[in-house]
């Protein structure tokens, strides 16, 4: 939405989709009420008199509130535009070209498979730096297919990729909704007690065990928090791509946890050798000496595995609860 239209908003409705602008005001010494008097007719009936007393003109208001709207709407327009990357292959460690030309597209789960040491970190930094042929490989990377705006390098408010890192490290005192809702304020997002809700719903959806809003995070098991993680990026992460180490099993239901990520129309990049979530990838990238050596697309034969993997994992799993409780493996 642009600037102009905001302004024929009524206060309530802006109120409820931006609540930091209550703090705009407020540090302007103004109040404004949750009432259906659009925003641009507030501003006119403003008092001289009173702007005055607070040491702010008519003018030096809109203006100041018109620079800090566009900046709150330009992450969101930053955030609608990636359609594509495009990966342009570069050289692998002994100088050979990758020859190709890849396309990844919002929606798709790629994973990136390759022995240690092969080059699979470079690749995702590669992305995550949207290398014009600076970097060791030589790669490029385009967004919707030309070489993207320097915004993309050296902005962090426009981060192409949201990295899920393996650890999470609470040292906060807040409670699992608190802790979501100090996120939610900080992105600026519409609405931040919907996107609250939400994503405390949806993080009990892929965690084993539930937790209450009130829980602390320092509390939360690793396979919670992991999930509330999770939750978190796919609702209120404006990065439209997204790099996982691997989601561990550790309690957390991870085929929902990548339709999750998927619906938000993210491109997922997924460091892993798990052959179940290799399955559940749409295609994976083969890394050998520096360079994509091979792009497998999961073939409905290979999804036909997954089933049976699932099972395998479940297996093993049962196993590892019965050590966790103590007992003995002498019969399986
Ligand atoms: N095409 C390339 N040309 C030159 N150097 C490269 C190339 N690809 C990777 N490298 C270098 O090789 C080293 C190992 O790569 P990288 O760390 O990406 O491996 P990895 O697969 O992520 O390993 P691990 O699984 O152990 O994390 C790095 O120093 C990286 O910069």
């Amino acid at each position: 939405m642009h600037y102009h239209d905001l302004l024929l908003q009524p206060l309530k409705q802006l109120l409820a989709d931006y609540p930091w602008l209550e703090d705009f005001f407020s540090s302007f010494g103004l109040q404004l009420q949750a009432v259906e008097q659009p925003l641009q007719q507030y501003l006119d009936q403003l008092d001289p008199d009173q702007l005055l007393d607070l040491g702010i003109s008519q003018e030096q208001l809109q203006q100041s509130l018109h620079d800090f709207m566009a900046g709150m709407l330009a992450l969101d327009e930053a955030a609608e535009k990636v359609e594509s990357l495009t990966i342009i292959g570069g050289f692998d460690k002994t100088g050979t070209a990758e020859q190709l030309e890849l396309t990844l597209k919002p929606g798709e789960v790629i994973c990136i498979v390759g022995p240690t040491g092969s080059g699979k970190s470079r690749l995702l930094a590669d992305i995550e730096w949207v290398a014009q042929g600076d970097t060791p490989t030589k790669r490029k990377v385009l967004i919707n297919g030309t070489v993207p705006d320097n915004k993309w390098r050296f902005s962090t408010e426009h981060k192409l990729v949201a990295q899920l890192s393996q650890n999470m490290n609470f040292v906060m005192d807040l409670t699992a909704e608190e802790f979501v809702r100090m996120h939610a304020e900080s992105r600026l997002v519409p609405d931040p007690e919907e996107k609250v809700a939400r994503i405390l719903e949806q993080a009990n959806q892929l965690a084993g065990e539930q937790f209450k809003p009130d829980t602390p995070v320092t509390s939360l098991s690793g396979g919670q928090s992991r999930a509330l993680m999770i939750a978190d990026m796919a609702i209120l992460s404006k990065s439209p791509i997204v790099l996982i180490d691997e989601i561990e099993n550790a309690g957390i239901d991870r085929k929902k946890a990548l339709e999750l990520l998927v619906k938000q129309e993210k491109i997922i990049l997924m460091a892993t050798h798990d052959p179940i979530l290799a399955l559940m990838g749409d295609k994976r990238l083969v890394i050998k000496n520096g360079g994509i050596a091979k792009i497998i697309a999961s073939s409905d034969a290979e999804r036909k595995n997954l089933s049976r993997l699932e099972e395998l994992d479940n297996t093993l799993l049962a196993l590892r609860n019965r050590i966790r409780f103590g007992e003995i493996l002498e019969e399986l």
